[in-house]
């Protein structure tokens, strides 16, 4: 039984007292890590504070993106070192807004995710396809590339413990979501896909959001399906209440 772990992607939003806030608002009320994994995945400036803030509360926090080198004269860039110091435990790769705006590629987000694993990260790695790429049938080759490079030269246990996120770029912010079978069968076909390349065991352990206004009213259906094992959410997880309705729904 896989356990869900349901994510808030605040992206480019909130003040520091509003993050604080946040956890303020949520504390006490988060279901154990035993029922399922809860994330916020926080602007760089806050982190470090959140992480302390949610010590002793089921709450992990994330980065939404990082370097993949140590060190080094990258000018404005965070690496998993940095992360991994102040105590952060996921990071997001490869989101969308990430791959449109900041030019990130498959190949660079295959060397995040290894750095990643070695420096003790969880990465949720994000996938999907343009509105134009599905009203072509192009999806399932399209998600099975990103999947495949993504994971391409890790060993079985670290794709066991890889998080991916299936997101229909389309769906995203736009209050189109994905109805619940469409959701799942892309998520059922990356499954199978990690099964092809990597193996039985690895497609039963790895973990596969949905994203893509997950909101309380619909997310109920979408963790009912078969291969969805969470979800990635934008606009519904910056309310403490509506975050709290969504980690709910994952118990
Ligand atoms: O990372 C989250 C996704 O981009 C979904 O955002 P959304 O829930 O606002 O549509």
């Amino acid at each position: 039984m896989r356990k869900k772990v349901i994510a808030g992607n605040w992206k480019m939003n909130k003040v520091r007292s509003e993050a604080v806030q946040f956890l303020e608002d949520t504390k006490g009320q988060v279901p154990s890590f035993n029922e399922v994994e809860s994330v916020i995945c926080a602007p760089f400036p806050y982190l470090s504070e959140l992480v302390q803030k949610a010590e002793g509360t089921p709450v992990k926090i994330a980065a939404q993106n990082m370097h993949f080198e140590e060190n080094g004269a990258f000018t404005g860039e965070v690496s998993p070192v940095m992360l991994k110091d102040i105590g952060v435990t996921y990071v997001v790769l490869g989101h969308s807004e990430r791959r449109e705006y900041f030019a990130e590629t498959d190949e660079t987000v295959n060397k995040k995710v290894h750095a990643a694993f070695q420096h003790g990260l969880v990465p949720i790695v994000c996938v999907g396809e343009t509105l134009e790429q599905r009203e072509s049938n192009q999806t399932n080759q399209l998600v099975e590339g990103q999947v495949k490079k993504a994971l391409e030269g890790l060993s079985e246990e670290q794709v066991k413990q890889t998080i991916i996120a299936y997101e229909p770029i389309w769906a995203i912010g736009t209050g189109k979501t994905a109805t619940s079978e469409q959701a799942n069968e892309v998520c059922t076909h990356i499954r199978n896909v990690v099964k092809d390349v990597v193996s039985a065991d690895a497609a039963e352990a790895v973990r596969i959001q949905y994203g893509g206004s997950v909101k309380p009213a619909n997310v109920e259906e979408l963790l009912a399906q078969s291969d969805i094992d969470g979800a990635l959410v934008g606009g519904a997880s910056l309310e403490a209440d509506s975050f709290l309705k969504l980690v709910e729904a994952g118990k």
